[in-house]
């Protein structure tokens, strides 16, 4: 019997996983997943979009408009912020696997916490000035950015026992 030759390669693992992370949120909107690897492909943090631990989602507003104190955008925390706080060692010279591309108060800490490389899949707020600052930020930090791209390819995940 020869090997499989249709297994999935690492970027569409762990951009997977991001992916799978961001189901967790429970943004109406824009569900953001992280997954922080090391320079052995070791999985050292992963994190979503949501409000912060011990905030009930139920006294959360997750609106967008009007008054900000009543719209989401205060209270969230980002996936790759909770990605690098839920990190279990240093992150020097890691690669962080991003759905969206990260905004400028999220780049600020990947430069702080020395991630070098930064892969993303959307960068849908591209035109905001907060995503403008991010690109700079990276930049001028000599980060490298990465934008993949899978075409139409899906990756379905089965919970029936009997196929497996
Ligand atoms: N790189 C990013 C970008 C955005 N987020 C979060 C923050 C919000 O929960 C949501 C964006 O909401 P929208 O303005 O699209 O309604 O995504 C993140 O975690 N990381
Ligand atoms: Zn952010």
């Amino acid at each position: 019997m020869s090997k499989r030759e249709d297994y999935i390669s690492w970027n569409e693992y762990f951009m997977g996983l991001a992916l799978l992370s961001g189901k967790r949120s429970k943004d109406p909107t824009t569900q953001v997943g992280a997954c922080i690897i090391d320079e052995d492909k070791k999985i050292v943090g992963i994190g979503y979009n949501g409000f912060p631990l011990g905030s009930s989602d139920d006294n959360m507003p997750w609106g967008k408009q009007g008054d900000f104190l009543e719209t989401k955008y205060p209270y969230v925390v980002h996936a790759e912020l909770n990605a690098i706080l839920n990190s279990i060692k240093s992150l020097k010279g890691c690669t962080v696997y991003v759905t969206h591309f990260p905004c400028n108060e999220c780049a600020k800490a990947i430069v702080q916490s020395k991630i070098s490389r930064v892969i993303y899949l959307s960068d849908k707020h591209k035109d905001k000035d907060s995503f403008k600052a991010s690109k700079r930020i990276l930049e001028n930090a000599g980060i490298k950015i990465e934008k993949i791209s899978f075409g139409s390819k899906k990756i379905i995940l089965d919970f029936d026992e009997t196929n497996l």
